[in-house]
């Protein structure tokens, strides 16, 4: 008898978890086939396989299926593969979807609980528009002379390390790290961050325990994205509370000192100090400050030294591409006696290619997780795999698939091969728009994408100038990639030679 309770107890179990997972079917929407407990995401529960990488293989795996319906342990998500349905999640129906899927409480975490790209709703607005002047072109230029400082400084970083020239190879993600901590310091805080001088400078130990793949909040941030009920049972902290006070003090040391001494920099604390005294909206108060600064100081190194280290990297890997971009960069320094001024920098097209090929091959951000706002029906069109109408639910998931977009031979012609001329004059009209999504779209897109390519570019075309590099045999090729981080992190590192141009 009780054995036969315990199998009808085991059943009743069976069907009921299984229940969720006829969710797609129900709506006529195809998908994999998931597995009890772990959806479709089992790759990533046993680590083989970042949740990136899974539903670039799912975007593989569905060709012609302009949605695909999955589940990320029993939660229902959508993978958007079709570019027309991206535009219409991004743009055209943004009010429908105009919330990330990560959620952090501002109360457990308030710094990071700050961040625009964890708001939602009108807060969001609200932040956005405040945040939004910080990062216009104006700024931009005025910073530029900064940058170019800390460019300089960077090749004789490169000069002074015996390892980088002897062979024995540089890690190039960690010196990009450094390169553009520093221009952080400088740009954002009018620091001198001084990570090319010391080992383990003050900016350097902030980072380590902040947007780290080894780092604790990395594991949670991980398992929130594949059991989406997690934040709904416990609550994320996402910023270590000994970053949380370092960075607050730094930042008001440095607006007592702007005070004390009458000095007025046009860089973004400037923007956010302005901020306190004239919101109006609400109470913008030091916290905010924070917050945002903190927000500056983490966007602004992690995403760019990982897609500088990228470029490096593939310009190491196709020397016909390094020298074409090198020819064109010193024709411009030898243009303006020796310098590259903004506007110069800015005429640089197969730089321009050069970036955005790195970030077609490597984005930084795999893929991009939304969440539906309000109701959405997926019309489909003639001859689609779809039958039906699907009316996507307020709470749903919506994946967009970057890794799988930036390497579909349907938009790229050969995409694993290293070709910056596809992003350059007529071939960049020609590409299919919403298929190149490094820095997302719309108006939830990156706001400090500015920045981010501007530092990236002067710091790569100073490189040029200096080095050849070629690839060092401590790269482990193919290149495989932390399953943990939520960013595009090769494990092991990537390691290139430089020899110094004499
Ligand atoms: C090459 C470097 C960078 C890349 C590839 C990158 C990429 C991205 C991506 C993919 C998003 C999410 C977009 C979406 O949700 O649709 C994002 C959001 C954001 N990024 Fe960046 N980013 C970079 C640099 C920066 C820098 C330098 C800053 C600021 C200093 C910054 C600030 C932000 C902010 C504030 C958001 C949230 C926007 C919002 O939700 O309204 N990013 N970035």
């Amino acid at each position: 008898m009780l054995l036969i309770l315990a199998i009808v107890a085991i059943a009743t179990a069976y069907y009921f978890l299984n229940l969720n997972y006829r969710y797609w079917k129900k709506r006529g929407v195809p998908g994999p086939k998931p597995t009890l407990l772990l959806g479709n995401l089992g790759p990533s529960f046993f680590l083989k396989k970042s949740p990136a990488e899974v539903y670039e293989d799912i975007y593989n795996d569905y060709q012609d299926v302009p949605i695909v319906g999955i589940y990320r342990a029993s939660t229902p998500a959508l993978v958007v593969r079709d570019p027309e349905v991206i535009k219409d999640v991004t743009v055209k129906s943004f009010s429908s979807f105009r919330d990330n899927d990560l959620q952090i409480d501002k109360s457990i975490d308030p710094l990071f609980g700050r961040h625009p790209f964890v708001l939602r709703g009108d807060e969001w607005k609200t932040t956005r528009v405040q945040l939004t002047p910080g990062f216009t072109s104006g700024k931009m230029k005025w910073i530029y002379p900064l940058l170019e400082d800390v460019s300089k400084q960077f090749v004789r970083f490169i000069e002074s390390k015996p390892k980088a020239l002897n062979g024995e190879g540089v890690e190039v993600k960690e010196i990009c790290m450094r390169f553009t901590l520093n221009n952080v310091g400088s740009c954002a805080f009018g620091l001198e961050a001084r990570c090319f001088e010391e080992e383990n400078s003050e900016f350097r130990q902030l980072a380590d325990r902040f947007f780290c793949p080894e780092a604790f909040q990395m594991v949670k941030v991980f398992l929130v994205s594949i059991i989406p009920v997690i934040p709904k049972l416990i609550s994320i902290k996402f910023t270590p509370r000994d970053v949380e006070e370092k960075l607050t003090n730094i930042i008001s040391q440095t607006l007592k000192y702007r005070e004390t001494n009458n000095v007025v920099r046009n860089d973004f604390l400037q923007h956010l100090h302005q901020l306190k005294k004239t919101c109006t909206d609400y109470e913008f108060t030091d916290v905010d400050v924070a917050a945002h600064a903190t927000g500056f100081f983490g966007d602004g190194y992690e995403t760019s030294s990982i897609v500088m280290s990228f470029v490096l990297y593939e310009l190491a890997l196709n020397p016909t591409a390094q020298s074409t971009l090198r020819e064109e960069i010193s024709k411009a320094f030898e243009e303006n006696d020796d310098q590259l001024p903004y506007d110069a920098l800015q005429g640089l097209q197969y730089l321009d290619g050069v970036v955005n090929e790195a970030l077609r091959m490597h984005p930084p951000a795999g893929s991009l997780q939304k969440i539906c706002t309000e109701p959405y029906t997926y019309i489909p069109k003639d001859g689609d795999v779809i039958k039906q109408p699907v009316t996507i639910e307020k709470g749903t998931c919506i994946i967009l698939p970057v890794n799988g977009l930036h390497h579909d031979p349907k938009y790229y012609e050969d995409p694993g091969s290293f070709k910056p001329e596809r992003f350059i004059g007529v071939n960049k009209d020609n590409l299919t728009k919403y298929s190149f999504l490094p820095f997302g779209e719309g108006p939830r897109a990156c706001l400090g994408q500015r920045f981010g390519i501007l530092q990236i570019k002067i710091g790569v075309a100073y490189v040029m100038k200096n080095f050849e590099l070629s690839l060092n045999k401590k790269t482990k090729r193919p290149l495989t990639y932390d399953p943990i981080y939520f960013m595009t992190s090769p494990k092991g590192g990537l390691w290139l030679d430089f020899k110094k141009i004499v």
